[in-house]
């Protein structure tokens, strides 16, 4: 494990009222412990996730669109908001990594095809616009992805199908275990939070704290969903129909 604290400097706050201290578990926020080699944040939409993973992306000096260090292409330039009141603790401290973030990952494809000498030996052999969405994402896990490195994951379930993230847990746990590599992962994914191990960082309810799987929304209402589909759709859509 490389990182193991992120610490918020509280004296060079403007103001707690605008973005992004005004997102309740930004706002709180004092020093988080990095527990595991796979730490997941979890959380309502909008709880700040990808707030906070973006700004340990910034200090890391990855591209924030999406990439490593060496990444340097023009898409929505956004500078972190967060990034310059957080302080990144490590032991050892490492360079290498990457930021993988599915809603600018087309762009770094199109970066990719105009700098690689390779033969994309990094990314399985082929262009990534030329695999699937789904396929490009496990083409980057297994090939570029390897030890002494972070890796920063905003929802990698967005392109993978249920049995390919399933895969990826595999890779994940080769990756995690056999070449310690790090990993910070936002995810909505019950199958990716199953991983063995993980620290589950919850932003919810104003805070953010380490949970349990099972106490997760994520796990507790995907599994009411699946074992009591008939009534939980007879409630939910009886309810749309009452409030009409
Ligand atoms: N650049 C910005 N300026 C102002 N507000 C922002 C900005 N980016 C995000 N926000 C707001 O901050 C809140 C947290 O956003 P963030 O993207 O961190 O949430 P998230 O937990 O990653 O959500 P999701 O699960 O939907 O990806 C949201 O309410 C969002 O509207």
């Amino acid at each position: 494990m490389f990182l193991n604290r992120v610490t918020k400097l509280h004296d060079r706050i403007p103001s707690q009222q605008d973005y992004p201290f005004s997102i309740p578990a930004i706002r709180t926020m004092d020093e988080i412990e990095i527990a595991a080699n796979v730490t997941f944040f979890v959380g309502e939409n909008g709880s700040g996730k990808s707030t906070l993973l973006e700004a340990i992306a910034d200090k890391c000096e990855f591209n924030t669109a999406g990439g490593g260090r060496n990444n340097t292409y023009e898409v929505h330039a956004s500078d972190s908001a967060l990034g310059d009141y957080i302080r990144l603790s490590w032991m050892p401290k490492v360079t290498n990594g990457f930021f993988l973030r599915a809603e600018s990952f087309y762009q770094f494809s199109s970066h990719l095809d105009e700098v690689d000498t390779t033969g994309f030996r990094d990314y399985g052999g082929k262009s990534l616009h030329h695999q699937s969405h789904g396929e490009s994402f496990l083409s980057l896990f297994l090939h570029r992805f390897k030890g002494q490195a972070i890796y920063l994951l905003d929802e990698p379930e967005a392109a993978l199908s249920p049995a390919r993230q399933l895969a990826f847990l595999r890779v994940l746990y080769d990756l995690a275990e056999k070449e310690e590599c790090q990993f910070i992962i936002a995810t909505h994914s019950p199958i990716l939070l199953g991983y063995p191990g993980a620290d589950i960082l919850s932003f919810d309810h104003g805070k953010i704290s380490s949970i349990r799987y099972e106490e997760s929304d994520h796990y507790q209402i995907t599994r009411y969903f699946l074992e009591n589909r008939e009534r939980y759709l007879n409630e939910l859509l009886k309810e749309e129909q009452d409030d009409e």
